[in-house]
């Protein structure tokens, strides 16, 4: 899995419990998903579909720097499985999982429209077979 995105958790994060807030790590869960599916499928018309069993194992406290980690399960016909784990970099331990995400790739009209990928593309490599 790889880990793209570290938030710092500022004063705004925090539930009344004193701790992260579940509902703003979930956001910041659904635009990872939303940004790597952009770039994957190289369509900005990307929308999230459906998300499995969410599992909170630990939190994060004001100041704790997580990291946002994304892996892709499976290449659909118009969706991408994504499954993510999040890491407190502090304490080492992992916070929440979401085994699926279904992830939609949409055309002009909204629609599901095929997306014609089927493996992990880099950016290197796609400007590489530019040249
Ligand atoms: C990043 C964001 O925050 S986006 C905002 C939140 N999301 C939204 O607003 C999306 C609202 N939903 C929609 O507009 C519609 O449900 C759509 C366009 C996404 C999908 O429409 P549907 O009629 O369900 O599409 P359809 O049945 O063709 O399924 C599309 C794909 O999703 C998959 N899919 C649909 N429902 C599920 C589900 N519950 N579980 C797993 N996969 C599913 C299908 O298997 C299909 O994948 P495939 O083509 O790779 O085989």
């Amino acid at each position: 899995m790889r880990f793209h995105t570290r938030k710092w958790v500022k004063p705004e994060d925090l539930n009344a419990n004193g701790t992260l807030f579940g509902g703003k790590l979930l956001a910041w869960i659904d635009e990872e998903a939303a940004l790597y599916s952009i770039i994957q499928l190289e369509n900005k018309r990307v929308v999230t579909k459906y998300m499995s069993e969410i599992n909170f194992m630990s939190t994060a406290l004001k100041g704790d720097i997580v990291e946002i980690g994304i892996d892709v399960v499976k290449f659909g016909k118009t969706s991408l499985t994504l499954n993510c784990e999040v890491r407190n970099k502090m304490t080492r331990e992992t916070i929440v999982t979401v085994d699926n995400i279904i992830m939609v790739n949409l055309g002009a009209d909204g629609k599901p429209k095929p997306h014609g990928k089927t493996k992990i593309e880099f950016v290197r490599d796609r400007l590489a077979s530019e040249v």
